[in-house]
């Protein structure tokens, strides 16, 4: 295994513009497969897979160098060259790496490696959060899970074609995938790729979801001709999902506080060939009065933590803070408490998060159902997933039904 010069000298680029500027690492991710047109895909998967490891395992590696934020160029060689040591790569004789302790960062790394907070590289208010919620023995495993790098999965846009026939597309492109059991619109590439390029995603075929965001429209059981009010539609994955299992029969009001997102679920939705959606920034409390008893079916998929979701955005150890946490927090419990005023008696509402904390999953339903506006609602069945018994992205579903 040989390092290469100007891909390295992209990742230290790249690293210290997510950890001192605060770039989003899937942006700065972007910009750098961008640099070259003539990398291979072997060169792109390097620089792509060694920033996200960096940033995965920060703390860890920044403990083994001995440098403190904010780093300097010289700093990110050291993290660099500690990734590179513990990869089992041969330090090339370029003056960066001079002096570097091979034999210390083993040693450093054995010892280290006997603390969580180290092993898991994972701030301390995060890891004390962990464990107050989900107990010691629960969180390590979680924890570990939400380390490993995440499979890309696509959701087949049952509008335009079956997962059979997708599965055939993409085996045509020497893309193989596998067809779980249990996820019956998923497809799971069996290595990566840039299904981005393809013609089917181009034509709208597929979508890429995880898994067990995949689970959250059919918990809401829509019927092609009903009214369903998804209220925190964001880039729209999961109001795609809903168009598709309505077959584009009936009516499907995409809500979200950011034009920006809703422009993103625009583009989206045509590529997909969706055309029963309405779309509405929400501006005040008028835009949610004015539906008030009209749905059968509300999707609250709410701002969260993201705390199940920390292997797709492994940045987030770095970026999530605890007041935010809190924050968001309260505006799980404003969004339950106004937007279920949305779902038609006898119609149900599913409350969704990407986090793992019963925090923001069933102590905020709990919380819902004995307040005056949960008062009208009955609990019929939610699932918590874990990354590590489920192999997908945690995630929280709840499903009410509004008497
Ligand atoms: C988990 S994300 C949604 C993901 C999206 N449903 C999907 O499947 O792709 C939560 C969304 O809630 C939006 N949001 C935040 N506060 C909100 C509020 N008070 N009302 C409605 N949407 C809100 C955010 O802009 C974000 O797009």
């Amino acid at each position: 295994m040989r390092l290469h010069r100007n891909l390295v000298f992209t990742v230290i680029d790249s690293i210290l513009a997510i950890f001192n500027e605060g770039e989003y690492a899937d942006k700065v991710v972007a910009r750098a497969l961008k640099k070259d047109k003539r990398w291979g895909s072997s060169d792109r998967k390097f620089v792509a897979e060694t920033i996200y490891e960096i940033v995965r395992w920060k703390r860890l590696y920044a403990e083994i160098a001995e440098v403190k934020e904010p780093y300097n160029r010289d700093d990110a060689w050291r993290i660099f060259a500690v990734w590179a040591v513990l990869r089992g790569y041969n330090l090339p004789d370029w003056k960066y790496f001079e002096n570097t302790p091979v034999r210390r960062i083993k040693g450093r790394f054995d010892e280290l490696t006997k603390t969580r907070k180290f092993k898991e590289s994972i701030p301390d208010w995060m890891d004390e959060l962990g464990v107050k919620e989900l107990g010691e023995e629960l969180w390590t495993k979680e924890l570990a899970a939400q380390n490993q790098q995440a499979s890309v999965i696509l959701r087949v846009n049952t509008l335009k074609t079956t997962r059979d026939k997708l599965f055939s597309i993409l085996m045509d492109l020497d893309i193989e995938t596998i067809k779980p059991k249990e996820y019956p619109d998923a497809l799971i590439l069996k290595e990566r790729a840039n299904v981005f390029l393809t013609d089917a995603f181009k034509e709208g075929l597929f979508e890429v979801q995880d898994a067990s965001s995949q689970l959250v429209a059919p918990l809401l059981g829509v019927k092609p001709g009903m009214r369903v009010v998804d209220t925190c539609a964001g880039a729209g994955g999961k109001t795609l999902h809903i168009a598709s299992l309505m077959e584009n029969k009936g009516q499907i009001i995409a809500m979200d506080i950011y034009e920006s997102k809703q422009k993103q679920l625009k583009i989206r939705a045509k590529r997909n060939g969706a055309f029963n959606i309405e779309y509405r920034i929400i501006e005040g409390t008028k835009t949610i009065k004015k539906l008030h008893e009209k749905a059968d079916r509300v999707l609250i998929d709410a701002p969260c933590s993201g705390l199940g979701v920390l292997k797709r955005n492994p940045d987030s150890k770095w970026k999530l803070k605890p007041a935010f946490v809190e924050e968001i927090k309260e505006v799980q419990r404003q969004v339950l408490r106004d937007y279920s005023k949305i779902v038609k008696p006898g119609g149900k509402l599913v409350y969704a998060t990407c986090s793992i904390l019963p925090s923001e999953n069933e102590k905020q339903i709990q919380h819902f159902l004995a307040s005056e506006a949960g008062k009208d609602f009955t609990f019929v069945e939610d699932h918590k997933i874990l990354a590590h018994e489920s192999g997908f992205d945690g995630f929280y579903m709840a499903l009410l039904e509004r008497k």
